[in-house]
Parts: structure tokens; sequence; C-alpha cells
């Protein structure tokens, strides 16, 4: 591309002079550069703007030049031409001008004018070289200016067209210049927003500077971190690598197991293939069973249909049926109703029975099982309603092993003290009536008699046992009926341990005092002998009624006896032997009186002990008795409760007679008491005949020596009464009054070797049932029978054996030997006609005074003994009966000293039970 510049193009402008060679261009200016073109040929003329550049390039042509001179002075010009084309081509105008300057200078200086070949050569060549570049030079400015000339009429015609619509737009250009102010007041606003945006810019500057504290801060948190990081990073590829290891070995045992488990999976199959081939077998057979039943299902349901139809024409029969069947039914219902009173009525009528026959009521309980004892094992198989009781044999199986027994009632373990009670409370009320009644508890040791007769806990109203109970009611009954009657009650406590009576206590109060205040004792010391000895609690009653000043009597025995396997059981030596013999004897005896009773025997052996002593008036007059037969329902007790309840069952066919009322009219009393103080003159006189006979017999014996059969016996029985004839009047005149059974029954009573036989007899008839019994009952008469070896028909050293040697003397007398009077009293005890509240001698009171009080009897006997405690007794024990004795001697006496006094001496010379007149004061 060629530029023009400078002055060339100043002088195309303005004078656009056309040189007319290139000499004149050059003169005209020599700044002027002709740049020769690729080809070899001037192709512009530039201005060389850099002078620098220019003179660079001349001096270096020059030096060549001059070079060339020195060197090539001989070289052709051709030669030189050569050399000197690649310079010229290559070197600008202004220089190549330079060049020819110079030498034309040269050539000045040398002053001839004359310019060397060479250099003329030269200077030619560098003349065509300008000349060449500047003809190319005017005419590319030739064909520009032509090109220009084009352009501007283009540009002129343009302008036209723009002046024209310049014109047409001058509207448009205010709406555009409205525009435009629109646009520059949003330029001012873009540019407010700018600077807003600014200001955020540097806010968010700001910002950024923070954040960017916060970024290096976090930086180097996270530089913390990442060191964290890559330490924990080495941990867990430790870690990793051990677990990896651990993962290996458990790898290598999974491996194993599942290597065992494959093996057991193939097993597995193999099992259940033959599993799965038997099950489709079953499956086989079970659809051929399913089919053959499914035949069958469908018979019955043909069946079923058939049998529906009946049974509808059945149901229809059977709603007729039933129809009638209720009308009858509701009949029936009726008559079970009426059925119900019947039974109950049938019941009473039952008891008025037995009350008017007189039998014995045996009631009989089952104590429940104590803690710790098993439950499983019991006797027991059946309490019935009516007093069935079964009990298992639990030795023996089927039929044989259960025995039913049959008594007035049975109650259950779970019986309570008030349900017992309450059946037993009417026979209770009727000693305010005048009757006699007796309750007693039998059984072995631990079955409940004291439980049933005085209660674990006396202190606990609930516990109460019959007795406790027994004394609030009569009391309380008393109290209520004292507008027609007043009564007058005395309760004596009696025990009989060894064959002695011991009066415990004699008052009510006393009885609930001690029981208060000294109850743990008191307790104990009775509870460790009751096993051992007889309670007796009596109550006796004189009612007298206020408007016919008619007087009844009546007395309640409540007796807890000793445990009945006791001797069975003892292997006891000594003091312990002692006891059961006496345990033996007395219950034994009891049993002789009460089969005698049960046999109808005209001689019932009351006598034998002190025990049937005491309960005669309730075992054979015309007494109410109940009998508590007490059972422990364990299986180790069977053979025990089977005699107990064998002997039970004897007892219960007892007929006693008919109770009867001890009442007495005004008029009965009188003659009551005649005959009393007559009695009383008939034994002093039987007193003095007595004396006079002794006196006779020593004189006679003195004479004949103790030969007479008669008066051989030492026994004062056989010699003051030996066997009496019927109608045989006694001596000192008075009659025996005595029929011939009483006479019997009297000698009976009298012989001991007959007593004996006769009481074994009947035992033994009665008894083959109760071979348990019949043990002790002949244990006992062991002892006896060693006593009578030794002193054949000494009825005193009898006993003295039996009874050991202190006792002798009072036994003597209990029984009524070296008495007087006995044999009537005999007499009148066996009698069964005469009851103890009607005789003064046979009265309850006096059976119990004597039986309480020996060392009076003794006084009158002026007997020189006297019965001490025995030392065997416990000593609180022994104390309580020093004292109730003395009490009992001081009332005794103060009755005797005034006939005024507010205790009623009962029986006859003083020697009655005092009866406390303010019974109020037994309420408890
Ligand atoms: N019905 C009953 N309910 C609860 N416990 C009873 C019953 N009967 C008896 N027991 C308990 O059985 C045990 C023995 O009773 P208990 O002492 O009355 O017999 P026992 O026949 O009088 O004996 P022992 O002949 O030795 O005097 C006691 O612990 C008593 O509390």
């Amino acid at each position: 591309m060629t530029r023009l510049v400078g002055p060339v193009a100043f002088l195309y402008s303005h004078s656009k002079p056309q040189p007319e060679n290139i000499y004149q261009v050059l003169l005209m200016n020599p700044h002027l550069e002709v740049y020769a073109s690729e080809n070899g040929k001037p192709n512009s003329l530039s201005e060389g703007h850099n002078g620098d550049v220019a003179e660079e390039t001349e001096n270096k042509f020059y030096e060549a030049c001059q070079l060339k001179q020195g060197c090539y002075a001989d070289l052709p010009a051709a030669k030189i031409a050569e050399l000197m084309k690649g310079n010229l081509r290559n070197s600008s105008t202004q220089s190549l001008f330079k060049v020819v300057n110079k030498i034309l200078d040269d050539s000045i200086e040398r002053k001839n004018g004359d310019i060397p070949h060479r250099m003329g050569f030269l200077l030619k060549r560098v003349v065509q070289e300008i000349e060449q570049r500047v003809s190319t030079q005017a005419e590319s400015f030739k064909k520009q200016n032509n090109l220009y000339k084009v352009l501007g009429e283009k540009y002129q015609s343009r302008m036209r067209i723009l002046e024209t619509l310049a014109t047409g737009t001058s509207e448009e250009n205010e709406v555009v210049m409205n525009q435009l102010q629109k646009i520059k007041i949003e330029k001012t606003e873009i540019e407010e927003n700018k600077k807003l945006e600014e200001q955020d810019v540097i806010q968010l500057v700001q910002e950024k500077d923070r954040s960017e504290i916060q970024i290096s801060a976090l930086k180097q948190e996270l530089e913390l971190a990442k060191m964290t990081y890559e330490k924990h990073c080495l941990q867990l590829e430790t870690d990793a690598k051990e677990t990896e290891v651990e993962l290996e070995k458990k790898l290598m045992e999974l491996e194993y197991l599942l290597s065992d488990s494959r093996n057991k999976v193939k097993e597995l199959e193999t099992f259940s293939e033959s599993k799965s081939l038997r099950w489709k077998k079953k499956e086989l057979s079970y659809k051929c069973f399913l089919d053959s039943q499914f035949g069958s299902l469908q018979e019955l349901r043909v069946a079923s249909e058939s049998i529906k139809q009946e049974v509808s024409k059945t149901q229809k029969v059977y709603s007729e049926e039933f129809y009638h069947l209720g009308v009858k039914l509701k009949g029936l219902v009726d008559a079970a109703e009426n059925y119900h009173t019947v039974l109950a009525e049938n019941r009473k009528l039952y008891n008025e029975v037995q009350d008017l026959k007189g039998n014995i009521r045996v009631y009989c309980r089952i104590r429940p099982f104590l803690p710790g004892q098993s439950k499983k094992h019991t006797t027991i198989e059946y309490i019935g309603e009516n007093g069935e009781l079964v009990v298992a044999n639990p030795l023996k199986q089927g039929k044989d092993s259960h025995r039913l027994f049959k008594f007035n009632k049975v109650f259950g373990p779970a019986a309570t003290q008030e349900e017992v009670f309450l059946d037993t409370q009417p026979l209770i009320r009727s000693v305010l009536d005048g009757y006699n009644v007796c309750i007693f508890a039998y059984g072995q040791t631990g079955s409940g008699k004291t439980y049933t007769m005085t209660g674990p806990n006396i202190s606990s109203r609930e516990d109460w046992g019959v007795n406790y109970r027994a004394l609030n009611d009569l009391f309380h009954l008393s109290q209520s009926r004292k507008n027609s009657i007043t009564y007058e009650v005395c309760v004596q406590m009696v025990e009989i341990y060894n064959e002695q009576v011991r009066d415990l206590l004699s008052n009510v109060l006393d009885l609930m005092n001690i029981g208060l205040m000294n109850r743990a004792v008191g307790a104990t010391a009775l509870n460790e002998r009751s096993s051992r000895s007889h309670s007796i609690v009596t109550v006796h009653v004189r009612g007298t009624d206020l408007e016919s000043d008619a007087v009844l009597r009546g007395s309640l025995h409540l007796v807890d006896l000793a445990g009945s396997e006791r001797v069975d059981r003892s292997e006891a030596t000594g003091d312990r032997l002692r006891e059961a013999q006496h345990i033996n004897k007395s219950l034994s005896a009891l049993g002789d009186v009460i089969f005698a009773l049960a046999q109808k025997n005209s001689h019932v052996p009351y006598r034998n002990s002190k025990l049937t002593q005491v309960l005669q008036s309730s075992l054979g007059g015309q007494a109410k008795t109940l009998m508590f037969v007490q059972l422990n329902p364990d299986v180790e007790s069977y053979f025990e409760s089977v005699s107990t309840l064998k002997f039970a069952e004897r007892v219960s066919g007892v007929e006693l007679g008919a109770a009867r009322s001890n009442k007495e009219g005004r008029g009965v009393r009188e003659l009551m008491e005649q005959v009393a103080s007559l009695k009383d003159t008939i034994a002093k006189k039987d007193e003095e005949i007595g004396r006079l006979r002794l006196l006779k017999t020593s004189v006679n014996g003195e004479r004949h020596g103790m030969s007479s059969p008669r008066y051989g016996s030492s026994s004062p029985r056989r010699h003051s009464v030996g066997p009496p004839r019927p109608g045989q009047t006694l001596p000192g005149g008075k009659s025996s009054g005595l029929t011939d059974k009483a006479v019997s029954d009297l000698d009976n009573n009298n012989s001991s070797e007959y007593s004996d036989k006769h009481s074994e007899a009947g035992s033994h008839q009665s008894m083959d049932d109760f071979r348990h019994h019949k043990e002790f009952f002949q244990q006992s008469r062991l002892a006896v029978a060693n006593g009578r070896q030794n002193i054949t028909g000494n009825i005193e050293s009898r006993l003295a054996l039996v009874d050991g040697s202190q006792n002798t003397t009072e036994d003597i007398e209990l029984l009524g030997f070296g008495d007087a009077d006995a044999g009537e009293r005999l007499s009148d005890i066996s009698d069964g006609e005469l009851s103890m509240g009607t005789e003064t001698d046979g009265s309850m009171c006096s059976i119990v005074e004597f039986t309480l009080f020996p060392e009076t009897m003794k006084t009158q006997a002026n007997s020189t003994e006297k019965p001490g405690v025995p030392s065997k007794l416990p000593r609180p024990l022994q104390r309580q009966v020093q004292k109730a004795t003395s009490r009992l001697s001081l009332m005794r006496g103060s009755s005797k000293a005034s006939s005024s006094s507010k205790k009623t001496s009962v029986g006859g010379g003083g020697l009655g039970v005092d009866y406390i007149s303010d019974s109020s004061n037994f309420g408890l």
C-alpha cells in the first residue's frame, strides 16, 4: 500500500504540480522515500519518518560503495551492478537521494568534475531506481485520484439524500429529542442507581473483606480440621487395617460356616425332598380320604335332613309332653316346698323325740389343718348337712376304705365359734329352766377340745369358746328375766388332775379378773396341763319364781377332757406314767359308765373315778348331755380318729331318759327340808349304830379273832351294808327304801371286784369295735390289778396303790368308804329315780361338795390326815388352789355363821355351794 504523507500530499492537494522527472520530485521533497516492491521495483514513496533508520541505511550503502571502490576497483561494471542490485532494492528512496547527493558532493570536491565510471554507473542505477519508483508512485496516485473522484460523487449524492432526509426528520428529531430527554433523565436515574450500586459495591467490598477475613479464619480452622482429620484418618486407617484383619479372620470362619451350612442345606434339601415326596403321597391319600368323606358327607346330609324332619316331629311331641310335665313339676315344686317345711318339722320332732328319749347328743367338730400341715392328706371324705360324716382309710382303697358315721351335727373345719355356740345355746339356756346340762369335749390331744370349750384367745370375743359364751348368755338371760324370776348363779372351776379334784376358782369375778390381770401366766399354766387333766367349769343356778315362789335348780357342767390318746402313745415313766394311769382310769371309767348306760345295765359304775362322780348327775340323771367329738383331720391320726368316732357313735346311742326340770313347789320344798332333817337325824343315828357296831366287833374280835366272814373285810361298805334284800330294814330302823335293782346296784357298787368284772364285761361286750379304747382301759386295769395282787380284797390298800399313799384316806372318803352314810349316798346316786337336785345328800351340790372338800368330810370322820397340794403341780397353780380352797372355806364359814347372809348355803349342813345373790355383778 502506498501512502501520501507530508509535503508530497500537500503538493498533490494544493498546487497539484505534476513533476516532470524524478529529480524534481526529489528536490521538492528531500524526505520522500521510495520503497522498492518485492519484484525489484519501487512500489511506494514514503516519508522516512525515522531519520535514524534512513541515516543508518545511507551510511551502510556508502560504506559499501567505498569498500567496493577500494576492493573491487578492478571489477567489471557488470559485476558491480550485480552486487549493488540487492542493496538498491532494499534501500529507501531518501537514502538513495543521499547517496546521489554524496556522490555528487564527492565529485565537486574533486573539482575536476570527473566521476569515476563505477560511481557513475552507480549513480545511474540509483537514479533509474528512483525514476522507476516515482513512475509507479505516480500511477498509483492516478488510480487513487480516480477512485477518490468516484467516491466524492457517491458521497455528494448521499449528502443530498441526507439533506432531504434531514429536513423530513426534523419533527422526528423533536420526538427523538424528547426521548433523548427522557433517556437523559433515565440516565441520571441510572447514574444515581449506579451511585447507590457503587455504594452497595463498596459495602459489598467491605463485606467481601470481612468475609475474606472470615474465610482466612475458616481456612485456618479448615487447616486444623484437616490436620485432625488427617490424624483421624490415620487412626481410622490403622483401625481399619486391624478390623480388616479381624474381618478376614471372620470371613474365614464364615466361609467355613458357609461351607458347613451349605452341606447342611444339601442334607436338608435331600431330607425335604424325601419329605415332600412323603407329603405328596399323604396328600394323595388325604385327597382320596376327603373324596370318600365328601361322599359320606353327602349321605349324611341326606340322612340329617330326614333326621331333622324326625326331630321336628319329636320336638312337637316333646313340647306337648314338656307342657304336661311342667304342669306336673309345678305341683312337685309346691310339694317340695312343703317337703322342706315338713323336713324341718321332722328334724324338730326328731330332736324332741331325742329329748324325750334323753339321748346323749353328739356333735362332731373337725379342726382345720394347722399352719405347716399338708392340707392334701385328710381323712375327712364327706360332711353331710344332717350329721353324716365319711372318713377314708389312707391305707385301704375301694369301698372298704370308707366308713360312715352319723351324729346330731357335724361341724367342718370352717365352722366358727359362734356357729358352734348357736347350736349349743338352747341346751345351755335350759339350765335356767331347772335342767342339769353337761357338755363335754372328747378327743385326742391337739384335736381342738380346749379351742371349742375355752377358745384360743379370751381377749377376743370372736374367739370365745362355749364356756365364756355360755356364762355370758346365762348372765344376760337371767338379767332379762329378773322381773319374773330371780336367779342366783355360782360358777366353779374344777380340775381333776391325777384323780385329785382341785377347785381352781369359785367365783366368776375372780375368773374374769385373773383372766384379765394375769392372762398370760394363767393361760400358760392351764394349757400346760390341759392334756393331762380334766377341766370342769360348773355353773349352778337357783331361780325363784317371784309369783309362785317355786324354786328351780339347774347345773351346767362344761368339761374339757384330757387327751384321749395320751396313754396309748405314752411311753412315760415316773410322774408322766402316773398321770397317764390316772387319765386312763378316768376315761375308762367314763367309758364304763357310758356303756353301762347304753346297755341299760342295772349298775352304772360312777364311783370308779372322780370324773364320773362329778359328771354323774349329768350322765345318769334326768340331764341333757352333749358331747363334742373333736377330730384331727390329719391322715396320721386316722386310727385315733376312727376309734374316737366309734366311741362317739356308741355314746350317741345312750339314752338317759327324758330330762326333768328340778322345780320344787313351796310344799315340796318344805317336805324336802323335813326329809333332809330326818335324814340328818337318821345319819346321826347311823353313826352311833356304826360306832356301836365297831365297838361290838372289836369286842367280838377280841373274843373270836378276825375270822368272821361278815366283818372280815376292811371295807366299811361291805361291813355296813352287805347285800340287802328287798324290803329289808336297815339297821337303825331306816328302811332301805330301795327297789331290787337299787339293792343290787348298791351291792355292785360296794363290791369292787364285782364292779370291775361287771364293768369289764360291759366293756368287752360294748367295745368290740373300740379296740383302741379297750387297750387303755385294760392298761388302767392292769394298774389296778397290780394293786390287787398285793392286797386282795383290801380296798383301801388297792386304792392306795392306785392313787399313791398320800391320797389313800382321801380316796376312801371320796368313794364313801369309812363313812357311815356312804351306803345311803351311793344308793341315791345309783338309783335312777333320784334326782340330784331333789335329794339333799345326793344333790349335785352335795356331790360337788363331797368331791371338792374331802377335808371337810375327813373332819367329820375325825380323820387326822389332811391331803396336801401335790408337789407336782405347777407353783402358780398350787397357790391358786390354796387360795381358792381357803376362800371357799371362808365362804362356808360365813354362810354357816350367819343364816341371814346374802350368800345362801344349799345342800344342808352348810356344805352347799355358795350362791352369789347379786348376779348383776357377773355381766361380762
Ligand atoms: N376349730 C379350730 N380352728 C382353728 N384352730 C383350731 C381349731 N381347733 C383347734 N385348733 C388349734 O389346734 C391346736 C390344738 O387345739 P387344742 O389345744 O384346743 O387341742 P386339745 O384337744 O385341747 O389338746 P389337749 O388335749 O392337748 O388339751 C391349737 O393350736 C388350736 O388353736
